[in-house]
């Protein structure tokens, strides 16, 4: 094994030697693991047809992710499975993951937007992080999937969920949605608009079936019940083994949703109309009140609307809350999300 990676992939990245040098050997299966910086895995084995990169910690407090990503890890050096994908598992932030906070001066998943001026620990990081993913998936032609994974903040009627990101490539996105309901999540939402998340750069720049998952809520480092992502686990192992999937939920229902809005604060003066403990995808009747700007009301639209990731506290000029409506997508025929394709299917304001 890697001398560098014996301790665990999330204790170097933790508590990484000032002298870090990158490294790489083989496995016994003829599998190569490339320590390529601090935080950042890539695993080659011999043939591959996909290449799959799963980030966490992009946010520090989100924790479930990166002991996921870490088991995964262990899993591969231990050779408990060979993958038959290029993978390139990511642990972001270590500073913020220290601090248990989401990020120490700026958040980290609205800088993948391109190259950022170097004016802070994040940007740099956010930089270093395009130019790995970039790297990777310019090695091979296979098909890209990017998974990134994060833990929500509130309490969520969907427990897990992903986010699909809007993106001008024209990627059929069915086989993330059969990825989803696999691994059992609970729902699935669609952008409609470009976003500078980590997720979005992936889809974005390389066509890849990229999400961000929400694996439940937010807790310290190790007092998470991991029994809980074991589909999801189950499901990414099927993925990079070139397995069949596992099957769909017997007992849980699956949603799909569409944001029909951003809300976005301009001003010091935003305010939510309802508590800031509300779940994610609590739905408010057409016209109820949602948020307030400065005498600028949000109110629901025709057909009422859920509320996901609300925050008044977020940076001016950032998004205090998506909104979305159940949608029913045709999946018997290409499923795209992204601006140009849309059907839309409901009226935005
Ligand atoms: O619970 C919350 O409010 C935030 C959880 C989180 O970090 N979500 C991601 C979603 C990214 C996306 O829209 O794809 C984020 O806000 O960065
Ligand atoms: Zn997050």
């Amino acid at each position: 094994m890697d001398s560098q990676l014996s301790g665990g992939f999330l204790k170097h990245t933790l508590y990484p030697p000032s002298n870090f040098i990158p490294s790489s050997i083989t496995l016994s299966n003829g599998v190569n693991v490339s320590h390529n910086a601090i935080g950042v895995v890539e695993i080659t084995p011999p043939m591959a047809d996909k290449a799959i990169v799963i980030s966490s910690g992009i946010h520090g407090d989100e924790t479930a992710p990166i002991e996921l990503v870490d088991d995964l890890v262990s899993s591969v050096l231990d050779e408990a499975f060979v993958p038959t994908s290029r993978l390139l598992f990511i642990i972001a932030h270590p500073d913020a993951i220290h601090a248990h906070t989401r990020f120490i001066e700026e958040n980290l998943n609205r800088l993948f937007a391109g190259i950022n001026p170097q004016r802070n620990k994040e940007c740099e990081m956010a930089n270093e992080l395009q130019a790995q993913v970039q790297s990777f998936f310019e090695k091979g032609s296979e098909e890209p999937w990017h998974f990134d994974l994060h833990s929500a903040i509130r309490a969520s009627q969907h427990y897990m969920f992903g986010v699909v990101p809007a993106s001008s490539k024209a990627t059929d996105i069915r086989p993330l949605v059969n990825f989803l309901k696999a691994s059992h999540m609970d729902a699935v939402m669609f952008s409609r608009t470009p976003s500078s998340t980590f997720s979005w750069f992936s889809a974005e720049k390389f066509g890849a079936l990229a999400a961000t998952f929400e694996m439940g809520r937010v807790a310290r480092l190790y007092e998470n019940n991991m029994d809980e992502f074991v589909p999801l686990r189950d499901a990414l192992v099927a993925l990079m083994c070139g397995k069949a999937l596992p099957e769909p939920s017997a007992v849980k229902s699956f949603s799909i949703y569409k944001v029909t809005r951003t809300i976005t604060k301009t001003d010091a003066a935003f305010n939510l109309a309802f508590s800031d403990d509300a779940a994610n995808f609590t739905y408010f009747v057409e016209g109820a009140q949602l948020a307030e700007e400065n005498g600028t009301l949000y109110s629901a639209i025709a057909g009422g609307e859920a509320v996901v990731f609300p925050n008044s506290k977020v940076a001016i000029g950032q998004r205090a809350a998506l909104l979305v409506q159940p949608f029913e997508p045709d999946l018997s025929k290409p499923l795209y999300v992204n601006v140009e394709r849309d059907p839309g299917p409901v009226a935005f304001s």
